[in-house]
């Protein structure tokens, strides 16, 4: 937590930053569960060859770049997505001002170490234009949330600290954005993890 509370602020039209959204409770409850879900994190190969530096699980599709799937490469069945997760998003995109029938069935959970980026890209594998929601916990990042034209300005950049809380729908559903920089060390001790963890939800528009 802050000892200046930092403002909600407005990325761009229908994106919105809402720092320290998550109290530390519930920041413990979804580290938890990033936990158990860790095992099946991976270093993804992208199409072009390379291979993202995050290591990413997904729950309720896999994201094999660039579109969805049930069954992972190794032929195992991709983890649920728990209900728990979908009445966060609620409550997520109706504090950012979005209506609360938003009904996520996707979750990619990210994992940051010191030296991991992600690169300008727009959400839009989905089939649905419903907001996605972001949670970040662990180490400050460097998030840049641009237009959605191209990877070029205009852009705005924004510390993600732990318990951050990103919506972008509406007009900014397919901006660009990524993670230029992760800032090591600068997550909480006491909250145990070294490094940062983002967990994004997307509505698939899918069956
Ligand atoms: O780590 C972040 O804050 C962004 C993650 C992201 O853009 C994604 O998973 O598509
Ligand atoms: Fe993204």
């Amino acid at each position: 937590m802050e000892l200046i509370p930092r403002p909600r602020r407005e990325l761009a039209p229908g994106a919105v930053h809402l720092p320290d959204w998550l109290d530390c409770t519930e920041q413990r409850r979804l580290l938890a569960a990033c936990r158990e879900w860790s095992p099946g994190m991976r270093h993804q190969r992208l199409p072009n060859g390379g291979v993202m530096s995050v290591r990413m699980v997904c729950l309720g599709w896999h994201w094999a770049p660039y579109r969805y799937t049930k069954v992972l490469d190794d032929g195992s069945a991709v983890l649920p997505f728990p209900n728990w997760l979908g009445d966060l998003g609620r409550r997520a995109v109706t504090a950012a001002g979005f209506a609360p029938d938003y009904r996520p069935d996707i979750a990619l959970v990210n994992f940051y170490d010191a030296d991991a980026k992600m690169g300008l890209h727009q959400d839009k594998d989905e089939r649905a234009l419903d907001p996605v929601v972001s949670f970040s916990l662990g180490d400050t990042a460097v998030f840049r949330f641009g237009n959605t034209e191209n990877r070029g300005r205009p852009w705005t950049d924004v510390e993600l600290r732990s318990g951050d809380l990103v919506v972008f729908g509406g007009e900014s559903r397919l901006a660009y954005h990524g993670i230029t920089k992760v800032l090591p060390g600068t997550a909480d001790p006491d909250l145990g993890l070294t490094g940062r963890l983002n967990i994004t939800l997307r509505a698939s528009g899918m069956d």
